[in-house]
């Protein structure tokens, strides 16, 4: 289903077909430390231009910190995050946005009174055009930028099927459709890089094979990688080429759905958990 994925220099592996382009995100001895607690330590991951990428751990590994890292919700305490060869240290989170990063969140985050259609239109002002004076007095070229946030808007929900709910309020929407419209608010930024966050979380088995479905769709047609937490391992073992394991901070295993499956060390990691709990 995949292609192969190959060992690059520093241990790290990505696919084939992505082998020869700057890989996407290069996180190098990258770590955060809270009082005492090192969140994250050490963490290591290349990941190819078009690679759908998993990392996953037990509770607390540090998975939604890695998140933070890279979006700059949090400055590293050391190491250095490379998006498409560039250095990100001192951007701030729109900053790192407009770089390339794109996230959802564990929790869903979008403006509930606002339409469908609003909540992707705001995400695009960033890459708006038009001036400030031309907005306050809605000269021409605001129009026009309008014009095409709005046909943009459309294109990226009718990806989705969610065109004819545009003008519908984002808080009326039923769960599921309210986690689609996170996505295609993420992607209005235009990223290259898309986070993902327990995607699947709160989801029923058929809202999950849509997702999946969704995922894949998404990289094929922007040709952009992604990288999702997620704890449903069905989703992360059908979908990701590339899986980074983190407990308690560190990465302890990287590598394929089946050389991840098969890892004792990451076994282990999961079922500690479970004879803990
Ligand atoms: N801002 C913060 N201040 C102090 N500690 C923090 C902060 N953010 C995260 N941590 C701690 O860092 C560790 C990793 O947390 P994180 O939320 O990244 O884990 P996770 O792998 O995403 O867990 P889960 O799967 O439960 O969401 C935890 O011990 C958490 O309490």
């Amino acid at each position: 289903m995949f292609g192969k994925l190959v060992p690059v220099p520093s241990g790290a592996v990505i696919p084939e077909r992505d082998i020869g382009k700057r890989p996407i995100l290069n996180c190098i001895n990258l770590g955060v430390t809270f009082g005492g607690l090192k969140a994250v330590d050490d963490f290591n991951l290349m990941i190819g231009r078009t690679e759908i990428a998993g990392l996953i751990g037990p509770n607390g590994a540090g998975k939604t910190t890695v998140f933070n890292l890279l979006t700059k919700v949090y400055q590293p305490t050391h190491g250095t995050i490379l998006l498409d060869g560039q250095d990100t240290h001192n951007m701030t989170t729109a900053q790192v946005n407009r770089a390339g990063i794109a996230r959802t969140f564990q929790n869903i985050r979008l403006f509930n009174d606002l339409t469908v259609e609003e909540n992707v239109t705001v995400a695009m002002d960033a890459q708006m055009k038009y001036s400030m004076v031309s907005g306050i007095f809605r000269l021409p070229s605001f129009w026009k930028e309008e014009k095409v946030a709005h046909e943009r808007a459309l294109e990226l929900l009718s990806l989705f099927h969610m065109q004819d709910l545009a003008n519908v309020k984002a808080g009326s929407l039923p769960y599921g459709a309210q986690r689609r419209l996170e996505i295609v608010r993420a992607l209005a930024t235009n990223p290259s890089l898309l986070l993902l966050d327990e995607p699947a979380a709160g989801m029923n088995p058929s809202e999950t094979a849509e997702l999946m479905e969704n995922i894949r769709k998404i990289r094929d047609t922007f040709q952009i990688a992604i990288m999702l937490i997620e704890h449903d391992m069905n989703l992360v073992m059908n979908i990701c080429e590339g899986i980074c394991v983190l407990n308690f901070g560190r990465v302890i295993a990287k590598g394929s759905p089946e050389e991840i499956q098969s890892n004792p060390v990451v076994i282990e990691a999961y079922l500690g958990k479970q004879k803990e709990a």
